[in-house]
């Protein structure tokens, strides 16, 4: 934590990753370790594509592995805390229902009986405590709580029939395939059709393409813009088309028992997957491990690292190494290895900052209209609204109330809303997000009892025009000499569960040289 305070009675902290070791990282470490240890293979990055990669291959081999993780914990972005009512999240909060083709991840999800079984139809039986529970969302606007978060009430028809017509056409593009017979939107997005009628949509931004369809309303405006933000922290201005129509065309789940829009939730949020990654391979991971040197000595792979407790070095001697972290760590890590610091063009990597904060109520004061739900959103703020930590809790009526409050801070060029982000204390993130909470909600301040903020400066890649199927991304993904592979969701271009899980799998299997189905 950095600072806390007590203002207006409302106690809180700010809190974030490592902010000490990205400021080393950055400076520069030129140590060479004298201890050293072997082993077969390394995985840098204990987020949910390093967590992936280790099961995979823990599950599939019996290489000796180790996974060296920054923090105090794995999880990377999908982290979480705690209060004496309830876990919440700090960052990734629910997985949509997969598509059926996804197996492999559908395999992992009936391990964790997140799935319970299949009907005779072969289709997945989801556990009912993990599905959202209803409500689901809703959307305040025009001074009232509507159900859903298409905007409708007080929509005039005009607006309501443009937003019908996107939805046809989202519709439309779910079954389009493409000459490939591949489907033109599909996840892993690595798996959508190569048809460029399809791949050029990433060059336009999504603000292009909906003019070019003669799609104007404001009110349709804000709510594909509103996705864009939930989905990758960007605006309509700066989200590739590809990537924007990827939001509602690529997502085809089927299921047993349920609706196939409805989400996987947990108090904890996506934490909760993450605890179920990490023990299968619990006994290979190392915390507090600061890589700061990945090089080649002798054919193998050498990664230098600080053990953040006893600030020793070390350095660990591995066959193959699988990098998973993020292409703006890589790049100082990747140094010493001529071949990829010459090649690799870091510049449209791009990672938007977001605020988090985590708010305990004596309660949700009650607006007009529908009443608390998981997801709350507010229409016409930039911000994301707000999740209800309790409401996949069992329990009837908590004494205290949790709500999650999400911000993606798009409106400045990453950089520069990244050193705004670092610069501002808690007191002003305090102010920042009651103020947004009060355009729903007048009188909440009276209820907040605390309020913790969490700043990502590198929040999650956007996928600005023309960068998932562009030359700079895909170069960054290629593996180095059959010994050193990447599997960040960065090198997906969309930051979500589904695609870090995927970048962890396929690694390993590359790494284990299985031909990736
Ligand atoms: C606020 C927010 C909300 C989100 N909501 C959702 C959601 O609801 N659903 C969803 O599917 N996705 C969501 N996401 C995205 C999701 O969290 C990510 O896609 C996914 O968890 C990323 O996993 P990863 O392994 O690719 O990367 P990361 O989580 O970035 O993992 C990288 C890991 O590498 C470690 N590391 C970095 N540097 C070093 C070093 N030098 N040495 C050792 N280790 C190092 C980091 O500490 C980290 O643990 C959200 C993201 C954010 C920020």
């Amino acid at each position: 934590s950095c600072t806390t305070s007590s203002k207006k009675a409302i106690t809180g902290k700010l809190l974030g990753p490592s902010f000490k070791a990205g400021h080393l990282l950055r400076k520069g470490i030129s140590i060479i370790p004298t201890q050293v240890e072997e082993t077969d293979v390394v995985i840098v990055g204990g987020g949910v594509s390093g967590l992936a990669a280790a099961r995979w291959l823990k599950q599939n081999s019996d290489k000796e592995i180790l996974l060296l993780e920054l923090e105090q914990e794995t999880g990377g972005n999908a982290a979480a805390g705690k209060n004496e009512q309830t876990s919440y999240p700090w960052g990734a909060h629910y997985l949509p229902l997969p598509n059926n083709s996804f197996t492999a991840l559908l395999d992992f999800l009936h391990e964790c009986k997140v799935i319970t079984g299949y009907n005779e139809a072969k289709l997945p039986v989801y556990n009912e405590y993990y599905l959202c529970f209803d409500p689901e969302e809703r959307l305040y606007i025009n001074n009232y709580w509507q159900e859903g978060l298409v905007p409708r009430w007080g929509v005039p028809q005009k607006d309501q029939q443009q937003i019908s017509r996107f939805q046809e056409l989202m519709d439309e593009l779910k079954d389009a395939k493409g000459s490939d017979r591949k489907y033109a939107f599909d996840i892993p997005l690595a798996n959508s059709s190569a048809d460029t009628q399809y791949r050029d949509l990433d060059k336009l931004t999504m603000l292009e393409w909906l003019l070019q369809h003669e799609l104007t309303s404001e009110y349709l405006h804000w709510y594909v813009d509103y996705c864009c933000r939930d989905d990758f922290g960007s605006s309509l201005e700066n989200t590739s088309a590809w990537a924007g129509i990827h939001y509602f065309a690529s997502r085809k789940a089927e299921a047993a028992n349920s609706e196939p829009h409805r989400v996987l939730t947990w108090p904890e949020g996506n934490n909760w997957l993450v605890q179920c990654l990490r023990e299968t391979c619990a006994d290979s991971i190392r915390t507090n491990a600061m890589v700061y040197n990945v090089t080649e000595v002798n054919g193998k792979i050498a990664v230098d690292f600080m053990d953040l407790r006893t600030q020793k070095y070390k350095r660990l001697l591995a066959e193959k190494c699988i990098m998973a972290t993020p292409q703006f760590v890589n790049q100082r890590l990747l140094n010493n290895i001529p071949a990829i610091s010459a090649q690799r063009k870091y510049e449209r990597f791009n990672y938007v900052p977001w605020l988090v904060a985590n708010i305990t109520l004596k309660d949700v004061p009650q607006g007009k209209g529908f009443g608390l739900c998981w997801d709350n959103v507010i229409y016409g703020s930039k911000s994301l609204g707000y999740v209800y930590a309790n409401h996949q809790q069992v329990a009837l009526f908590p004494e205290r109330k949790t709500i999650t409050f999400y911000y993606p801070l798009a409106d400045d060029k990453p950089a520069v809303a990244r050193g705004k982000a670092y610069s501002s204390g808690y007191d002003y993130w305090q102010e920042f997000v009651l103020h947004e909470l009060e355009k729903a909600h007048p009188t909440i301040r009276e209820q907040v009892e605390a309020l913790d903020t969490w700043v990502w400066g590198h929040g999650m890649i956007c996928p600005v025009p023309g960068f998932i199927w562009g030359e700079e991304k895909n170069t960054s993904a290629t593996p180095y000499a059959d010994k050193l592979y990447f599997a960040h969701s960065d090198l997906s271009g969309i930051s979500v569960f589904e695609e870090a899980f995927y970048q962890g799998i396929s690694a390993a299997q590359h790494v284990l040289n299985i031909t990736v189905a």
